[in-house]
């Protein structure tokens, strides 16, 4: 904690980072936001007492660049402030699809770059968060980055290449349960239960099936098995799920997320 962070893009995946940052006791003098936006500058500041500058006077000061702009955005970002950012500077993006190589070609030589990949769940400090070593990155610098993401919840090193699988699958995930438990909780209204109750019953479930999957270390097959009796409710269901080709569509879904990340790289965005 004893280097200045300065989050570039201070959005939605920048903020869950800052708050992460304050809630893991990072010196909020050592923490920096930027935002294209004067009004929302101010409101970062409010929330968490974190300095809010320009991206060229950001680069100037912070030990740490954290990227945290769209894909879309980071061309312009770089274009602009690449050439400006001292040497001596980590890198951290955390933009989806795009490589280091990305970052590299607007950065001085030598500049190391870190990707990761985490997810909302940090913002209750239960993130999954890949991180992979990009050009010039370090033991030192993938050290630094897990010193930052590891308050936030797990963090797992992985080579660059898997990374745009890990979107698809942590990076995009908490949607896909998201979605699950809206899709589930309308299935309770269909049969007569009332939404808040519907609603409470399947997130209280969620959570105990999530707790179950992390604590009992069992494959998730054997845990659906014990709840699966014979010619019991469980299954009418799952034949249901089967009929539907959920599992195929789980497969489809993921390789959609994991592709559109392959052209987000390839600069069609
Ligand atoms: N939302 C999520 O669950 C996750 C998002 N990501 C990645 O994080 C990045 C940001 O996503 P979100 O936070 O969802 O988007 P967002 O749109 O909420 O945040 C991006 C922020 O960057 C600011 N910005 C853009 N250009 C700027 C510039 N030149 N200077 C200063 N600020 C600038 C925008 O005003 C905006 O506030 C994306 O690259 C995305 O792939 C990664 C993991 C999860
Ligand atoms: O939807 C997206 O592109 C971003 C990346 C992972 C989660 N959200």
């Amino acid at each position: 904690m004893t280097h200045t962070v300065a989050v570039i893009g201070a959005g939605k995946i920048g903020e869950v980072l800052l708050s992460g940052l304050v809630r893991a006791g990072w010196p909020v003098g050592r923490l920096i936001a930027t935002a294209r936006r004067p009004e929302r500058g101010r409101e970062l500041a409010d929330r968490y007492g974190v300095r809010v500058l320009p991206n060229e006077a950001a680069a100037a000061e912070a030990d740490v660049l954290a990227v945290a702009v769209k894909p879309q955005d980071a061309e312009a970002l770089m274009t602009d402030l690449g050439p400006k950012v001292p040497a001596g500077k980590l890198v951290i993006s955390l933009c989806a699809g795009l490589p280091t190589s990305f970052f590299a070609r607007f950065l001085a030589a030598g500049t190391p770059v870190v990707r990761v990949m985490t997810n909302t769940p940090a913002l209750v400090d239960e993130a999954m968060t890949a991180i992979s070593a990009g050009p010039h990155a370090t033991a030192e610098h993938l050290a630094l980055a897990e010193e930052m993401f590891t308050p936030l919840g797990r963090t797992l090193r992985l080579p660059e290449s898997q990374q745009d699988a890990v979107t698809a699958l942590s990076g995009s995930g908490p949607a896909y349960f998201f979605y699950l438990v809206e899709a589930m909780t309308d299935a309770g209204i269909l049969l007569g239960l009332p939404r808040q109750v519907a609603h409470d019953l399947i997130v209280q479930t969620a959570i105990g099936s999530a707790v179950m999957l992390r604590e009992s270390g069992e494959h998730p097959v054997k845990l659906r098995e014990a709840v699966t009796s014979p010619a019991g409710t469980t299954i009418a269901a799952i034949r249901e799920l089967e009929n539907h080709g959920v599992r195929a569509a789980l497969l489809g879904a993921l390789e959609a997320a994991r592709n559109r990340a392959q052209e987000i790289a390839a600069n069609e965005v």
